[in-house]
């Protein structure tokens, strides 16, 4: 169980994670969501005790990071996919780290093959990994020691789709195994089949937390596309409980979740001929929950100015 109370970081006179509280449970993954900058990599940093925290704490079964003996054997980090040696060979990185928590050297092999680094990779210097590669010779390391805990900063970076699909899988079974997993990506399709619960961070504070489904719910649902054989008296209908809605293709969108809507229709007998939720809620909840913490905004890109080839 991870324990995080209370936990502000400033820099100076920014505060780069902000009062954040919540609690990583055995048998979930918990997936960390934010835009850029948000505050996710520093709040693992001082999980993992390599940036002290301004103001509160987080516990790992319930100790500091730094109180917990041999903590490769209960804590697997993986922060930064490139902060290995790069003079090292990927095998040599996993043989320390088996050394140093006391571990038999036959665990090396066995994350080499689960993490799909051939014998050749393996022996191949760090500095030349692909970043794909690098970040599987991390997910090897994190798991090296066998750990209950899992704190994985944007593990599917670099991977490609067959790499992504693998790394769900694992993280999915190390979970239903018991074991907590924290993981944290700014995609929110990378994390949203496989995290139990998500937490989304935006400017360091926690803006929304719940499944997929609580999510939704609390933010009312995206809405509901909604087509009645008789448009107008669905519109009557709508007009007359104060749900407001707005014309879309041979319908409406509703600001109703679809149950309502359906039971509306049933008490005044209107069949109707669609009903459905409207489609990628989570996503535009995501950027509307951390809208003012978005780099991004296209609108204001003057045109090219070079002579079209
Ligand atoms: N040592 C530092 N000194 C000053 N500011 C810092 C320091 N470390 C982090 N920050 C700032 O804190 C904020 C949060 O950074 P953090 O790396 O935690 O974001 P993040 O959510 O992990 O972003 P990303 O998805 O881009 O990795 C950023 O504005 C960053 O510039």
């Amino acid at each position: 169980m991870i324990k995080v109370e209370g936990l502000t970081r400033d820099y100076g006179n920014f505060v780069a994670v902000d009062d954040i509280s919540f609690t990583c449970k055995p048998g979930t993954v918990t997936g960390f969501l934010g835009p850029n900058g948000a505050g996710k990599t520093t709040t693992m940093r001082v999980m993992v005790g390599l940036t002290p925290a301004t103001r509160g704490e987080v516990t790992i079964g319930g100790l500091h990071f730094h109180d917990i003996p041999n903590p490769g054997r209960h804590v697997g980090v993986l922060l930064d996919a490139s902060a290995q040696h790069a003079g090292r060979t990927g095998r040599e990185v996993l043989t320390l780290g088996a050394r140093t928590m006391g571990l038999p050297m036959s665990r090396v092999e066995e994350m080499l093959a689960l993490v799909a680094l051939d014998d050749t990779e393996s022996r191949r210097r760090v500095r030349n990994y692909s970043l794909g590669m690098r970040q599987r010779l991390g997910i090897a390391h994190a798991l090296l020691g066998d750990p209950s805990v899992l704190i994985l900063d944007e593990p599917a970076n670099g991977l490609d789709p067959a790499g992504i699909r693998w790394m769900r899988g694992l993280l999915k079974g190390y979970a239903d195994r018991g074991g907590t997993v924290l993981l944290s990506s700014h995609l929110l399709n990378e994390v949203e089949q496989i995290a139990d619960e998500m937490l989304l961070i935006g400017r360091g504070k926690i803006v929304a937390r719940g499944t997929k489904a609580e999510l939704l719910a609390g933010a009312g649902g995206a809405g509901t596309l909604v087509v009645a054989e008789d448009n107008d008296r669905l519109v009557a209908a709508l007009d007359e409980r104060g749900i407001s809605h707005t014309p879309v293709g041979l319908g409406f969108r509703v600001d109703a979740q679809p149950v309502d809507v359906g039971r509306l229709s049933v008490e005044k007998s209107i069949v109707l001929t669609d009903l459905r939720p409207v489609e990628g809620g989570l996503e535009d909840l995501f950027l509307e929950l951390t809208s003012d913490t978005q780099r991004d905004d296209l609108a204001h890109l003057p045109a090219p100015t070079g002579a079209p080839l």
